[in-house]
């Protein structure tokens, strides 16, 4: 069911310096900064040849990685995107499989402009997973 991996999501605590960091000394090609206000979080991609890195740095008072922040004050991978060609039958398949959907379990729009879902970190190994419809 799940495909490619999307992206990687790295919680930082400065993003201009994991941005320059990224652009500068590993020598990727790095994005804007995009404020994601439904997701409560600012987010820099980082395009590789064969996937991309998600720089995310809270945004708001209730960014739900204000927490994870908290715990790991030098920053951290946060979650893991795999893409899913159809993100209701995927959804579904995982509820009936007793797997918990984050939030009210309908789909939001991710910083691609597609359908995303986040899977409880606690059902998947200790790994939050985002699931995005491509
Ligand atoms: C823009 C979009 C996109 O790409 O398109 C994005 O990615 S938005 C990316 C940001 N959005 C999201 O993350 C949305 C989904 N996330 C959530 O709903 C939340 O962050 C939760 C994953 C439910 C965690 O909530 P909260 O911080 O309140 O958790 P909590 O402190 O009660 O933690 C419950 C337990 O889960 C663990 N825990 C928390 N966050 C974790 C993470 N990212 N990875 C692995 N484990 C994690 C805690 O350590 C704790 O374990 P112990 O009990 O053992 O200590
Ligand atoms: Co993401």
């Amino acid at each position: 069911m799940i495909g490619r991996l999307n992206h990687v999501a790295i919680a930082v605590p400065d993003l201009d310096a994991a941005a320059a960091q990224y652009r500068d000394t590993l020598g990727a090609d790095v994005g804007a900064p995009q404020d994601e206000p439904d997701h409560g979080v600012t987010v820099v991609f980082i395009t590789l040849p064969n996937t991309k890195i998600e720089l995310l740095y809270p945004l708001g008072e209730n960014s739900p990685i204000t927490g994870f922040l908290e715990k790991n004050p030098s920053g951290g991978i946060h979650h893991i995107c795999y893409e899913v060609e159809d993100i209701i039958a995927a959804r579904d398949r995982l509820q009936a499989a007793g797997a918990r959907v984050l939030g009210t379990g309908e789909p939001k729009i991710g910083a691609h402009g597609k359908p995303v879902l986040f899977l409880h970190p606690k059902d998947f190994n200790g790994a939050l997973v985002e699931l995005e419809q491509v």
